[in-house]
């Protein structure tokens, strides 16, 4: 028998479908979450707090990105949306089932499609970013930061796989938990905003937890060795989150640069050793930096090839310039070429592009030996809103 929770009510998540999201925020039936359940697993991760969840959040296994183009240029519709996307968010990272449930009436399609039914919220985090076209379209006005990204040398990018009005970083320790959270804000959404693209990942090349065994990309090199750790307050402060500068919906919260970066991973694997370790400046077993021993030692710059990503990518190359990478690999079939469709989907949050990945980017495009082996060729960036308050809504400052 499904607890209270489950039981079938009157809810946003259901109206929003069908009938619009406009009338479930006229009409005040947006269901708030219930108080947090005991976690004895201890895999859910609070949804409400100063900062969105999924950005300094510890990296989970699994990854669905998906970027959304509005198909309104109401705002109220807007609104009604966020608000259904916030409460059923809510709800699903903390295990919950959304609106009535996933077995309500027999008459009408259940308001969660079901396939969570039963499994953990699987440290679940959702987070929501806004691109430039969502300012335009709405006609608000566009943080100064959150500009269209500048063309890269090299960049081969499939307009089918870039931009959109908004996006939804969807990371969980099971894919079908991921994948559920995604579904149902679509389905929620109808009407209001459609999917433009979308991205699976696994396996996180990068870890924000330095105790953690550093995870290895699809080029088997350990990646996320030099990143912000997420408990590093004050490296987050200065590099992640938007302070005073910002809009004031914008404090706390960050930018994010999605880029889909296609790896030749059939003529990365016929180069020697030798070759894959100069490319990094990083050895391939343990991860050190060259002149080093141990995959924490120090990076001596001069140690490295001139062209060795890490080289060109450290903070002391760049005048301190430094970001948070959250990437996946992703493996999607073949091309119908006898190679496979694979790489890294780099994900970059920031407090400023313009000090962050933009420089890092340029500096790469110009000479990374990297670049012999991979191909740029899907992009997008987002403003991410600081985080939500029980009763709010995802960029309720911004919009109500
Ligand atoms: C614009 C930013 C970056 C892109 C794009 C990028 C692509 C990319 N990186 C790897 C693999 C590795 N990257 C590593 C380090 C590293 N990379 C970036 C930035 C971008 N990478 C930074 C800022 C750093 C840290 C540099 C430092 O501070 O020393 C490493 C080494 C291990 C580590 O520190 O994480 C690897 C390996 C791939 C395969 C890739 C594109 C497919
Ligand atoms: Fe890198």
């Amino acid at each position: 028998m499904p607890d209270l929770s489950r039981r079938r009510l009157l809810t946003g998540a259901g109206l929003a479908v069908g009938a619009g999201a406009a009338a479930v925020a006229g009409a005040g039936l947006v269901r708030q979450p219930e108080p947090a359940r005991p976690d004895p697993a201890g895999v859910v991760v609070p949804f409400y707090g100063p900062h969105q969840a999924g950005i300094a959040t510890p990296v989970q296994d699994r990854l669905h990105f998906a970027a959304f183009d509005l198909s309104t240029d109401s705002r109220e519709e807007v609104v009604a949306m966020l608000k259904a996307w916030t409460a059923a968010a809510a709800r699903m990272t903390a295990a919950q089932e959304i609106g009535g449930g996933a077995t309500g009436t027999e008459l009408a399609p259940p308001d969660d499609t079901g396939e969570a039914i039963g499994l953990p919220a699987s440290r679940l985090t959702l987070t929501v970013g806004f691109g430039p076209s969502f300012f335009d379209k709405l006609k608000l006005p566009r943080p100064d930061l959150l500009k269209e990204l500048p063309h890269f040398p090299a960049d081969k990018l499939d307009p089918a796989r870039s931009g959109g009005d908004l996006c939804v970083q969807a990371c969980a320790d099971d894919p079908q938990v991921a994948v559920h959270a995604v579904r149902n804000l679509v389905r929620i959404g109808f009407g209001t905003a459609s999917i433009r693209w979308s991205q699976l990942g696994f396996g996180k090349t990068s870890s924000t937890t330095p105790d953690a065994q550093t995870p290895r990309n699809l080029m088997g090199f350990k990646d996320g060795t030099n990143n912000i750790a997420g408990t590093d307050g004050r490296k987050l402060d200065e590099h992640v989150w938007v302070g005073a500068e910002g809009p004031e919906w914008m404090r706390g919260g960050s930018y994010l640069v999605a880029r889909r970066i296609r790896m030749h991973v059939e003529t990365w694997d016929r180069s020697s050793l030798k070759e894959q370790e100069d490319v990094f400046g990083r050895t391939k077993r343990e991860g050190a930096p060259y002149g080093g021993a141990r995959e924490h030692d120090p990076v001596v710059l001069d140690k490295m090839p001139v062209d060795a990503h890490v080289r060109l990518a450290n903070p002391a190359a760049l005048s301190g310039v430094t970001i948070l990478r959250r990437g996946y690999s992703f493996t999607d079939g073949s091309d119908g070429l006898g190679r496979l469709d694979a790489g890294l989907f780099f994900l970059a949050y920031q407090r400023d592009p313009e000090k962050g990945f933009i420089p890092i980017q340029r500096a790469l495009a110009a000479k990374d030996a990297l670049n012999e082996y991979i191909q740029h060729v899907g992009s997008g960036i987002f403003a991410c809103p600081g985080g939500v308050r029980p009763g709010s809504f995802w960029g309720e400052t911004l919009l109500a």
